[in-house]
C-alpha cells in the first residue's frame, strides 16, 4: 500500500447543473488509492451508500439528496418526473437503516417536490431540487464548523497535548464539512493545543485505521493508531483523557447509535472516570424515537468479518454476527456536542430545549 497523496479536494461534490452528476471519493479504496466515481443514476448512489463508498451519517444524507436530483434526468413529463422522484426516495431509503440523516434528507427533498407548482416543467423542478440538495450540503458544512468550535471548547481544559481517543471516522470523509468529533479535534489542533489523538482501528471495516488515521496524518496531527482492544489500559493509565465520537441516530432521551464498539468505550470511560462525548448535528437527532431500543441497527455481511479486504481470517461456514452499530445509553454520555451548543446533562428535557431552539432558529 503506497502513501496517499494530498487530502481530497472534496470527498462529495456535484458537477454541472440540474442535469449534472454526483462525484464521490470511493472510501473503500482509501488510504491506498484515491479514486473518484461519478454517479449518474439513483441506483449508482444507492450502491455507493450500501458498500460504504460514501459513508458517515451526514454524508449519506447529502449523497441521497443529490441522488434524488438524478431521478429527474430525462423525464418527458412532470407526471413521470414526480413518479421518478417518489421511487428514488423510496429506493434510497432502503440503502442503510441506521443513520437518520438519510431519511431526514429524503423527506426534505420529497417535501420540496410535493410543494412545487405542478404546472411547472420538470427542468424547473430539477433545478429547485438541486438547490435544496446544495442547501443541505452547505448547512452541514456550517454545522461541522460550529460543532468543531463547541467541541474544542469542551476539550480545551484537558490542556496541551492531552490524549483524546476517537472511534470510527467522523471527519471530512463522513460529512459535508470538516466532520463532527474530528472537527472538534481539528479545531483544537488549529488552536495550538496539539491533541495527542488515538484512533482505534474500528473493525471490521477499519474506518479508524484506514480513514481517520489518514485524515489526521494529512493534517499533520499527532496521531496514534491503536487496536480495538487497547483503550482500557490507556484509560487506566491516564493516557487517554477523553473520548469523543460521532453518532448515526440519537433518540429523544439521548440514547445514541454509533459504530459498533462505541458502547464498550462508553462503559470503559465511565469505569475509568474519563469524559465520553458524542458530537453530532441536529440532523442526527430523531425525536420520533423515545429511546435507543427502537433505533434500527444495520446487520452487515459475514464476509466483512471473515474475509476483510478479501483476505480470509476465519474458517468457512463459521456463524458470524456483524451489527454495524450499537447503542450507548444516555446515562453514559457526558455531553452531546451539536452545532447549537453542548447538551449536558443528556436528557429529554435538555435535548428538547436545545433542539426547539434549533427548529425555531
Ligand atoms: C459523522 S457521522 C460518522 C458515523 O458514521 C459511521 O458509520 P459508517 O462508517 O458505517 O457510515 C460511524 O458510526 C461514525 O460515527
Amino acid at each position: 500500500m503506497t502513501d496517499s497523496p494530498a487530502p481530497p479536494a472534496n470527498p462529495l461534490s456535484w458537477t454541472g447543473g440540474a442535469d449534472g452528476f454526483l462525484t464521490l471519493l470511493d472510501q473503500t479504496l482509501l488510504p491506498g488509492e484515491t479514486r473518484y466515481i461519478n454517479c449518474e443514476t439513483v441506483e449508482e448512489v444507492w450502491q455507493a451508500i450500501k458498500r460504504l463508498a460514501v459513508r458517515g451519517a451526514p454524508a449519506i444524507g447529502i449523497a441521497a439528496a443529490y441522488g434524488v436530483v438524478l431521478a429527474t434526468r430525462d423525464q418527458a413529463s412532470r407526471t413521470a418526473c414526480d413518479a421518478a422522484i417518489e421511487a428514488a426516495c423510496d429506493h434510497l431509503a432502503t440503502s442503510r437503516p441506521t443513520a437518520v440523516n438519510l431519511f431526514w434528507a429524503l423527506e426534505r427533498m420529497r417535501r420540496v417536490a410535493h410543494e412545487f407548482d405542478p404546472e411547472q416543467l420538470p427542468i424547473l423542478l430539477a433545478k429547485r431540487l438541486l438547490a435544496e440538495a446544495q442547501a443541505i450540503h452547505q448547512a452541514d458544512r456550517a454545522q461541522c464548523a460550529a460543532i468543531g468550535r463547541f467541541g474544542a471548547e469542551l476539550l480545551a481544559p484537558l490542556g496541551k497535548g492531552a490524549g483524546i481517543l476517537t472511534h470510527c471516522n467522523t471527519g471530512a470523509l463522513a460529512t459535508g464539512g470538516d466532520g463532527t468529533a474530528l472537527a472538534a479535534i481539528f479545531t483544537l489542533h488549529a488552536q495550538g493545543l496539539a491533541p495527542r489523538v488515538f484512533a482505534d482501528e474500528t473493525r471490521p471495516l477499519l474506518q479508524g485505521a484506514r480513514l481517520t488515521a489518514w485524515e489526521l496524518m494529512q493534517r499533520g496531527l499527532d496521531a496514534t493508531l491503536i487496536t480495538d482492544s487497547m483503550p482500557a489500559p490507556l484509560m487506566r493509565d491516564g493516557v487517554v483523557k477523553a473520548v469523543i465520537v460521532g453518532a448515526d441516530r440519537i433518540a429523544a432521551n439521548g440514547d445514541a447509535a454509533n459504530k459498533i464498539g462505541t458502547y464498550g468505550l462508553a462503559v470503559l470511560a465511565r469505569h475509568h472516570g474519563v469524559p465520553f462525548y458524542i458530537a453530532a448535528p441536529s440532523t442526527t437527532f430523531d425525536l420520533s424515537i423515545a429511546s435507543g431500543a427502537a433505533i434500527p441497527i444495520e446487520q452487515r455481511a459475514a464476509e466483512e468479518v471473515t474475509e476483510p479486504m478479501g483476505v480470509r481470517f476465519a474458517p468457512a461456514g463459521i456463524k458470524v454476527d456483524n451489527p454495524a452499530f450499537d447503542v450507548t445509553p444516555a446515562e453514559l454520555i457526558t455531553a452531546l456536542v451539536t452545532e447549537r451548543g453542548v447538551i449536558e446533562p443528556v436528557s429529554e428535557e435538555s435535548i428538547g430545549a436545545l433542539l426547539t431552539e434549533v427548529v425555531a432558529a
